[in-house]
């Protein structure tokens, strides 16, 4: 038989490098099978459990703050689109939350549902998928419950680094959810805080909020105190940081019932008709948000009440010099609005992922 360079193979020779051309294809195969199935196989699911044990606020803090610097400062080093929210009636709503940020070497998407009136399940339930940024397979999926009570804890806590007064000492948080709870500890982990105020609608809920903080190992028995307040006004007087996270539909908080120098984080209200924040708070405050786009269009404490949007949080931090004259205008109220955004997530959930590949 001729080959094609034309010189003579004879048949038993032919055999063998049939043979050995097969080994070499089946050897071939096989690796390509192990390396599909290696990136197709089924990745981990990694639960809240494990990453609240995975996950201390001492390195998230860092990671989140980076990534709202990136956000505001470094346009060309993430993509994040706006989130797109499904309405499923009057019950609830789907977010999906994509982002990429080289910085964090992060490709994720988030989806997450949010159901206000779920009573024996959390509000905030679903996933965030980790993608390699090199192959595009996917890495991971997390749970997304605590990925995002964390990490925008942890970004109140930046706002709270930038804006509130270095030597604050009481913490009120309106609302008894599992913001309110992520918020003590994350605020806790930066601040000297010697007195928590908690309010919310529900009593029983206030009680279990209370226990649960004094439970919690960011709590100091020797130098801090809970208090359960009947009303928001009597939670949020003489406090240094206020945080409301609640679900509420309508204004929880006013500008005179608040001290002179005064920091509030508004993490609910994330939706146009939904507002935290009484129009005496905002037209008063000097008013920073995570994103100006998220904020004037998903937030009715900024569009209801027809707020300007000062900075944003990661412009402020990287030329605080900018902002210095808008702000000593404004008095000593100063308010963080807080939507999420997609990157914190991405960058969370590498953190998660790099800390689970370390141990
Ligand atoms: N900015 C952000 O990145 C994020 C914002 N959120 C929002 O933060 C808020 C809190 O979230 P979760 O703690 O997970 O919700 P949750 O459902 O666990 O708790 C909501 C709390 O608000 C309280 N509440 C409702 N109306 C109130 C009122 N008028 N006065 C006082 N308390 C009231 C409820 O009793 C409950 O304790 C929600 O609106 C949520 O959608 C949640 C995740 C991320
Ligand atoms: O960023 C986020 O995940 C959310 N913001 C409002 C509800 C959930």
């Amino acid at each position: 038989m001729y080959l094609s360079n034309l010189s003579y193979v004879s048949e038993p020779a032919l055999d063998s490098l049939t043979l050995a051309v097969s080994i070499e294809i089946q050897k071939k195969i096989t690796v390509t099978m192990a390396t599909t199935q290696q990136q197709h196989g089924t990745p981990p699911f990694i639960s809240g459990q494990e990453i609240k044990g995975l996950l201390s606020y001492e390195d998230l803090i860092p990671t989140v703050e980076r990534s709202l610097i990136t956000y505001s400062t470094k346009k060309s080093e993430f993509c994040q689109p706006m989130r797109t929210k499904v309405d499923s009636g009057s019950t609830g709503l789907l977010l999906t939350m994509p982002c990429y940020s080289a910085p964090d070497s992060a490709l994720a998407c988030k989806l997450v549902t949010v159901f206000p009136g779920n009573t024996d399940l959390p509000s905030h339930q679903g996933i965030v998928t980790l993608f390699d940024p090199e192959s595009g397979s996917l890495q991971a999926l997390m749970d997304a419950e605590e990925i995002t009570c964390m990490r925008t804890a942890a970004a109140s806590a930046v706002a709270s680094r930038h804006l509130a007064h270095p030597q604050s000492r009481t913490l009120a948080l309106l609302g008894s959810g599992a913001q309110a709870f992520s918020h003590f500890e994350a605020i806790a982990t930066l601040f000297a805080i010697e007195c928590i105020r908690v309010h919310s609608r529900n009593p029983e809920k206030r009680a279990a909020l209370v226990e649960k903080i004094m439970l919690s190992a960011k709590f100091k028995p020797d130098v801090m105190k809970v208090e359960d307040c009947e009303s928001a006004k009597a939670a949020v007087d003489q406090a240094d940081i206020v945080c409301t996270v609640t679900s509420s539909r309508d204004p929880v908080l006013r500008a005179d019932w608040l001290p002179r120098l005064c920091h509030v984080n508004a993490v609910g209200a994330c939706r146009p008709d939904q507002r935290e924040l009484d129009e005496s708070v905002t037209s008063a405050a000097f008013l920073v948000a995570d994103s100006r786009e998220s904020a004037s269009s998903e937030s009715g404490d900024v569009i209801v009440n027809k707020a300007t949007v000062h900075a944003e949080l990661g412009e402020l931090i990287a030329h605080p010099e900018r902002f210095r004259e808008a702000r000593a205008s404004r008095g000593g109220l100063t308010v963080f609005k807080s939507l999420g955004l997609g990157i914190e997530d991405a960058a969370t959930a590498r953190l998660v992922w790099d800390l689970r590949m370390k141990e």
